[in-house]
């Protein structure tokens, strides 16, 4: 009798990891078929797709942003973040700029850190805004080091596994100003892999790279849908995350988005 049962457990879990299997494999080929029929939005795309969030859908900033920093944070634990991974330090440098793509840089900052990464966070333009102050102010209480100095190109290279470029989004406009060319400067010479949040930095957020020096990312994660500029990607992992679009929405700029699975917060394009 327990032989048999042990035998009618096995062919039951051989049953469900098939079925489990040829899911997966389905799910894959449905992510591939439509990331295929995908919308690319422009910038102006970008812009109005974010204030009809606000304006029609009354969506606030601090929750999409804790959504996108949160599918940030989730997309780069996959990516990243196996513990049998012996490729990837775990000391994580996050740049966050002066805008909501900065903000998106300190909610996933706070998440990675709970994720077991050691995160680090570069943030030199900083606002008077309560939602920027309390975002800062929650790293800093849990043990985040928030600094204004810009990280010495050598130090980077040896202290970090990871560079999580949260410095500019959708409303870049090219070229870099001034105060920013330092940090510019470590991110497109260093060795260490960058994954971007949303756009690449210093790219335009249609045409991409800006000459060949530009910062090249090792992963670009796509918020709500990504910008033409990912087209130009080359040889990068490529994630979609910002699980908070709503269906009527996505219809009325045709977007296409491939498919979630079960509860993830990201989709792995590429
Ligand atoms: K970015």
């Amino acid at each position: 009798m327990i032989f048999q049962n042990f035998l009618r457990n096995i062919v039951a879990t051989k049953t469900f990891l098939k079925q489990r299997s040829n899911t997966q494999t389905t799910l894959v080929r449905a992510v591939a078929a439509s990331a295929r029929k995908m919308k690319y939005l422009n910038q102006q795309e970008a812009i109005s797709v974010d204030e009809e969030l606000f304006n029609e859908y009354k969506f606030s900033v601090d929750q999409l942003m804790e959504l996108a920093g949160l599918s940030c944070a989730h997309a780069i634990n996959d990516c990243y973040g196996s513990p049998q991974s012996t490729t990837i330090k775990r000391k994580v440098l996050v740049c966050c700029g002066p805008g909501n793509n900065g903000g998106d840089g300190l909610v996933a900052a706070r998440h990675l850190k709970l994720m077991n990464f050691d995160a680090y966070v570069y943030y030199p333009k900083r606002t008077e805004k309560d939602l920027f102050v309390n975002l800062q102010h929650q790293c800093e209480q849990m043990g985040i080091t928030v600094s204004k100095d810009c990280p010495a190109a050598e130090w980077v290279d040896q202290e970090f596994g990871l560079i999580v470029d949260a410095l500019f989004g959708f409303s870049f406009k090219p070229p870099v100003r001034e105060s920013f060319a330092p940090i510019m400067e470590v991110l497109k010479h260093t060795k260490v892999p960058i994954v971007s949040v949303d756009i690449p930095s210093g790219w335009h957020v249609e045409e991409g790279p800006q000459d060949e020096c530009s910062l090249k990312p090792d992963c670009l994660i796509s918020l709500t849908a990504p910008k033409l500029c990912a087209k130009k990607l080359t040889n990068a992992k490529h994630y979609l995350g910002g699980r908070f679009v709503p269906p009527k929405l996505q219809e009325k700029y045709a977007m296409e988005l491939p498919p979630y699975e079960g509860n993830n917060l990201f989709v792995k394009l590429a």
